[in-house]
Order: C-alpha cells, then sequence, then structure tokens
C-alpha cells in the first residue's frame, strides 16, 4: 500500500558555527525532542514560504534565502512525514520562542550529544559531510600517496576515502595513520575502506563497507561516533545499507565509468528516483566532474564521489 506522506519544511538556520533549535513541547509528538524549527507546508505554499511563514510565526524572525539541503522521507507509527530541510543564514530579528517553546542556539559539533526525532539523523550527517567526496586512486610510494592526499586537502575536500586494494590490512593501517594528523588539521574526515577491526586500530573517522560486505552485517558494526558510508548499485543494497544504520550512502554507477565498464549507468532518473526514498545523505559516484555538482545536487544527492577527478 502506497502510504501518503505529510509535507514538512524545515528550517536549518545558521549563524556562523551555529545553529538555531527549538524545544518540542510536552503536548506534541516527539515531546522534548529538539527540532530544527518549521511545520506542515499548507495548500498551495512552496516549501521557502513555508519556511518564511513558520519562522515568523513560531521565532519571530524574517528569514531569506533557504537553500535544499536533503529531503527526508520517514514512517512514525502514527504518521509518515517527507522533511523537506533547508538551510539559510540570512534572517532579521532575533529568534524567539513565540509558542512558549525553548529556542536556543547550538555549535554544530553540540548537536550529535542532543535528543532528536527519529528521522533527523540524516539531517546531522548531512550537516557533517560535505558536498565532495574523494576516493584515493593509484600512487608510487607513501610520498607519492601523501602528495597526493595534500592537493585534495588543498582543493578543500572534506571527506576522503582511503582505498588501496593493493596493499594488504596492515599496511593500510600504517598509511592512514601516517596521514590522519593532515587531514584532521585540515578540518577533513578519513573513511577507511576496509573493516571494523581496521578503523579500531586508526583514528580514522569511520568506515566505507563494499557492497558485498554489506551483508556480512545484522546490525551496525561500529560505534555511533563513528561514520558508516555504505556503497551501494542497487534498491537490495540499499535497504541492507539503511538496516544495518549507514550514515550516509554512496550509489554507483550514475554515468558510464571507465573503472566499471561492464556496469550499467543507473542514470540520473533512476539516481533520483531512488534517492527519494533513501533517508540519509547519497552521494552520486561514477563518472562524475567536478562541474556535475550541481546536477548532482538537484537529483537530489549531497554531493558527488571520484576516484580520478579528484585523486591526481
Ligand atoms: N519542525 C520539525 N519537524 C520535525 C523534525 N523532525 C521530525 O521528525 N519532524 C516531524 C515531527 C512532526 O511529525 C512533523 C512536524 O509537524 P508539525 O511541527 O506541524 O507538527 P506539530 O508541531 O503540530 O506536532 P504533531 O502534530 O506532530 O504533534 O515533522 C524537525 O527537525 N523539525
Amino acid at each position: 500500500m502506497q502510504k501518503t506522506f505529510l509535507d514538512i519544511a524545515v528550517g536549518v538556520l545558521r549563524c556562523e558555527n551555529e545553529i538555531c533549535l527549538s524545544l518540542r513541547q510536552k503536548h506534541q509528538s516527539h515531546a522534548d525532542h529538539w527540532e530544527f524549527p518549521g511545520g506542515k507546508v499548507e495548500a498551495g505554499e512552496s516549501i521557502e514560504q513555508a519556511l518564511k511563514r513558520e519562522f515568523i510565526e513560531e521565532l519571530g524572525v524574517e528569514t531569506d534565502n533557504w537553500e535544499p539541503l536533503i529531503e527526508i522521507p520517514w514512517h512514525y507509527e502514527k504518521v509518515s512525514v517527507r522533511l523537506h530541510v533547508y538551510q539559510s543564514y540570512d534572517f532579521d530579528g532575533t529568534p524567539h520562542g513565540k509558542e512558549g517553546q525553548l529556542v536556543r542556539w547550538f555549535n554544530q559539533t553540540e548537536l550529535k550529544a542532543l535528543t532528536f526525532p527519529e528521522a533527523n539523523q540524516g539531517i546531522l550527517s548531512a550537516l557533517e559531510l560535505g558536498d565532495r567526496y574523494a576516493i584515493s586512486g593509484k600512487f608510487s610510494d607513501v610520498e607519492d600517496f601523501s602528495a597526493k592526499l595534500a592537493k585534495v586537502l588543498n582543493d578543500g575536500i572534506k571527506l576522503i576515502q582511503l582505498r588501496a586494494k593493493g596493499l594488504d590490512e596492515a599496511e593500510v593501517v600504517k598509511l592512514a595513520q601516517e596521514n590522519i594528523d593532515a587531514i584532521h588539521q585540515a578540518g577533513a574526515k578519513l573513511m577507511l575502506n576496509g573493516t571494523p577491526e581496521m578503523l579500531g586500530q586508526t583514528q580514522a573517522d569511520g568506515i566505507q563497507l563494499a557492497s558485498n560486505q554489506l551483508f556480512a552485517y545484522d546490525a551496525r558494526p561500529i560505534a555511533q561516533d563513528k561514520l558508516l558510508g555504505a556503497s551501494t548499485h542497487n534498491q537490495e543494497e540499499v535497504e541492507q545499507a539503511l538496516k544495518i544504520g549507514a550514515d550516509f550512502i554512496l550509489l554507483s554507477p550514475v554515468l558510464p565509468t571507465a573503472t566499471h565498464p561492464d556496469m550499467e549507468a543507473l542514470g540520473w532518473d533512476v539516481f533520483r528516483e531512488m534517492v527519494k526514498a533513501i533517508p540519509v545523505p547519497v552521494f552520486a559516484l561514477g563518472g562524475m566532474k567536478a562541474e556535475r555538482l550541481n546536477q548532482g545536487k538537484q537529483n537530489g544527492a549531497q554531493g558527488i564521489a571520484a576516484i580520478s577527478e579528484f585523486w591526481n
């Protein structure tokens, strides 16, 4: 049976590193949970119009320039919602709880410790991850790896996957440890293409599970405070990735790619339809070039992932 979703406009209002939240009240569902202000989209309203109205009604501030961040479909016990999450830095006035609710600014790093409605996990991931994901490609030796990594960091890329198929596990762990300080100093995060055990031996930020690894687990294989990325190519793999609590998904190949000439490309139309049903950020992989970033976002992606485009 097709469920009807209630469209909810959700606004991440930002001021430098801080984000404005309000506390849901006793008479509401998800009482005492923090939320990004917003509410139901009324008939005939665009998301931006709904956000402007809600922020005036609930927080007494005029807002503008809302940009899409992520769309989250979610089934609660009594209602199914589609959260249309937008963000903006543009507001006039001081947000305050016009309906008696507590309103507070939080530093982005504080959000993980707060209690939100379940659907918000994907919003937190979307805020944490950038919009470009670099996957390491060929390198001749350790020095060459570090030089190529330095270029990626210099380009402002904040999410990097260490993928080195020619090395054994101990060598990958060593390479990760040798480069982790440079990555963290640049404000970036390192994902290991490897196992939970390897993650435990490094200070990397998370693991990227290959599609054939996903089915080895029934539940999330790493701690909540680490990032779990899942590589997928079809609906079945996406469902398994969500079942084991992936924080974000790589979906490929979106376009034909020289690395996997045997695989049929999904194309943007299929990609967009699949993303619509996924409640966490999705990176488009396969044939990605920097200039495709906007196209990816228009098709619902968090951003694009690539080897050759970023690693050279
Ligand atoms: N505004 C907002 N709503 C959220 C967030 N996360 C989340 O799951 N939701 C859900 C909770 C509600 O089911 C719905 C918001 O609808 P609403 O804000 O008009 O609902 P409401 O206060 O009248 O409360 P209720 O009907 O759910 O009790 O979206 C969030 O971060 N912000």
